[in-house]
């Protein structure tokens, strides 16, 4: 950033002697920006005293017009402040024993007068998701002297203020030392402070200070990097949020997620593990730390936040309006992969189902959050995360077509069932025995797949890719097992812990064709940790398909990338051949455990007869 106006500016301000706060040591608590306590707007000698917010109460007539005379005060444009109003501001805050103070735009005009802290300032609503800042300033008191406060800062940041100042307030009611702090520039300086403390000025100098220079090369700042990333055509940058409430797979969870977030083509910049033994209704983790996660994502240039559970309609809603973030649950996240995926009328059906089942109660209520989400960037997958729809919906569809929709899909659903029913008994008729392919998510099933069918060209080849959820569609392919004969290989949709409800009914029917198996061939992928949890989460979900009793046999994959030790581990845990379907290793011993799980389906009657040549 060396050379830009923001750079220059720096340098001419001494930007070495500026102190560096750092938002996060800052800030325990969330202050409040109360609307004001009471409003003070009456008739007096003919003409209409101007609004004087705040705590009003027990201040005598002549004490608020005063304080509304403050409204006539006219600034030189682009200055914190006037050696004049310092003094007026001083002067009536030293009297009232209170705090005055009054947001000026950038014109010069003052805005508002309150009488009351930074925190209790009146001040309009933040403009959620906007790159630019407030366009006006808050200057106010400090009668006990001091420096600028938590609160002020926090005003300041919250609210994107141009500037905050504080006037000491001398004993003899004089202004003193004027104390005030502009915000940074987000993501540009790889460090984290989110605000830049001025050494004090005193009120007769400090008008020479440049705000408006200073506002004009931020916001200008601001606008390039949102540009750059623009024309880069970025992927949309993401924070992620996964909560520890002390289960033992709260940091796989989190790879998890990421690698979620990955494939609906985020860029995570930022994750985190929350402990929280705790969760709070509305926030979930809690109004500091959304905070925290607002800050950090203005640093880092992110617009979207994703949480490692399912929200609520409520949640979503309310952390949302917390951070002004779009915000998205890892079902929102399953549920967009599988859109993106989803090939072949029956998922594209599927999926579509699924997601307007889960979206319809997150529709009821909220009128402007879907088109602003849909409003916010896109991606290069086209269209913004969370928002992509395989069918027609692009879940901006009318609320009430809704219901409509949906009936209209769970009967295509349904049509389809039956035809995929014919097909499953021609193919029963065939006698071939039927393998199948399961287990977790990105576990390497499609390359076993192409492994065992030699079907490394096109068009044979299957799909295999480093993305969760490449496959959704059922595949079946023929091979040949020694012993055997010919058999039929089907690879289906990976499996994830915690299946989101709603997919997991609209694909129940894909899932139930795994039990036409004879043989169900796990596959799990040893060379990434947690293996035995992924397994435990297949079984489960098998069982809760009714199919576990299949036999089965379990393929550790990867092996070419996993320690031997943990291969020798796993193997104890659960059995099976360690194969890697990458490098064609592994796939004969594979074979022999298939035929004999095979064994007493399959006639086999030459097997074991000494001199027959094997196939
Ligand atoms: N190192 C190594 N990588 C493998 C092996 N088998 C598969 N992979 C990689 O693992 C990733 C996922 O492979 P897929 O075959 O798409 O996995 P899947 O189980 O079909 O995944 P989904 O269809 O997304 O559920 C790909 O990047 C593969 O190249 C292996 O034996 N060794
Ligand atoms: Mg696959």
């Amino acid at each position: 950033m060396a050379g830009s106006v923001w750079a220059k500016l720096h340098q001419s301000y001494g930007v070495s002697a500026l102190k560096r706060v750092r938002w996060r040591n800052y800030f325990p608590v969330r202050p409040s920006l109360q609307a004001s306590s009471g409003t003070q707007s009456f008739f007096a000698g003919g003409t209409t005293i101007e609004k004087v917010h705040g705590n009003t109460s027990g201040l005598k007539s002549g004490q608020l017009k005063q304080l509304s005379n403050l409204y006539r005060r006219r600034l030189a444009p682009g200055t914190l402040t006037s050696p004049e109003l310092a003094r007026n501001l001083s002067e009536l805050s030293h009297e009232l024993r209170r705090e005055v103070s009054v947001l000026i735009d950038r014109r010069g005009r003052v805005l508002s007068v309150s009488v009351a802290d930074a925190k209790g300032t009146e001040l309009p609503p933040v403009r959620v998701g906007e790159t630019r800042l407030a366009g006006f300033h808050l200057l106010h008191t400090h009668p006990k002297g001091g420096a600028l406060s938590k609160g002020d800062l926090s005003t300041l940041f919250l609210n994107r203020l141009d500037a905050v100042a504080a006037i000491e307030v001398r004993p003899d009611g004089l202004p003193g030392n004027v104390h005030f702090a502009h915000l940074t520039p987000p993501g540009t300086t790889g460090e984290e402070e989110d605000w830049r403390v001025y050494p004090p000025q005193s009120a007769y100098t400090v008008e020479d200070f440049d705000l408006g220079a200073q506002v004009s090369a931020l916001e200008e700042e601001i606008a390039r990097s949102r540009r750059l990333r623009e024309a880069r055509k970025d992927r949309e940058r993401a924070l992620l949020v996964q909560i520890d409430s002390g289960a033992f797979d709260a940091e796989e969870r989190l790879e998890e997620l990421t690698e979620l977030a990955h494939t609906a083509g985020a860029e995570v910049v930022y994750k985190e593990l929350v402990f929280r033994r705790h969760l709070k209704p509305g926030t979930l983790v809690g109004a500091g730390k959304l905070e925290e996660l607002t800050s950090r994502a203005y640093h880092l240039d992110a617009d979207l936040l994703v949480f490692g559970q399912e929200l609520s309609p409520a949640q979503a809603r309310e952390i949302e309006e917390a951070t002004g973030l779009k915000v998205l649950d890892r079902t929102q996240l399953i549920l967009d992969i599988f859109a993106l995926h989803a090939q072949g009328v029956e998922s594209r059906l599927q999926v579509e189902l699924a997601q307007l089942r889960y979206m319809k109660p997150r529709l009821l209520g909220q009128g402007t959050r879907l088109s602003r989400i849909g409003a916010s960037g896109g991606s290069a997958a086209g269209g913004a995360i969370g928002t992509r729809g395989p069918g027609e919906t692009k879940l901006e569809m009318d609320r009430r077509r809704i219901n409509d929709r949906i009936a209209f899909l769970e009967k295509q659903l349904t049509e389809v069932a039956v035809r995929r029913e014919e097909r499953r008994k021609s193919r029963a008729r065939n006698d071939v025995p039927v393998i199948s392919i399961v287990g977790y998510t990105n576990a390497g099933k499609s390359t076993l797949l192409n492994a065992f069918t030699h079907a490394a060209e096109e068009p044979r080849k299957v799909l295999a890719e480093n993305k969760l959820f490449a496959t959704l569609r059922p595949t079946s392919r023929q091979g040949f097992i020694d012993g055997v004969g010919p058999v039929v290989f089907t690879d289906t949709v990976g499996f994830i812990r915690d299946l989101p409800t709603d997919l997991q009914r609209a694909f129940r029917s894909t899932l139930e064709e795994i039990g036409d198996a004879d043989v169900l061939l796990h596959v799990v992928d040893v060379a990434t940790p947690g293996a035995d949890t992924r397994h435990g989460a297949v079984e489960r979900i098998l069982r809760d398909l009714g199919i576990q009793e299949l036999p089965s046999v379990v393929a550790l994959n990867k092996a070419d990338a996993a320690d031997r030790e943990v291969i020798e581990r796993e193997r104890d845990r659960l059995g099976g051949v360690a194969v890697s379907a990458a490098q064609n290793t592994g796939l004969d011993d594979l074979k022999v455990a298939l035929h004999e799980a095979l064994r007493p389906y399959v006639e086999v009657p030459a097997l074991n007869l000494p001199g027959l040549p094997a196939d």
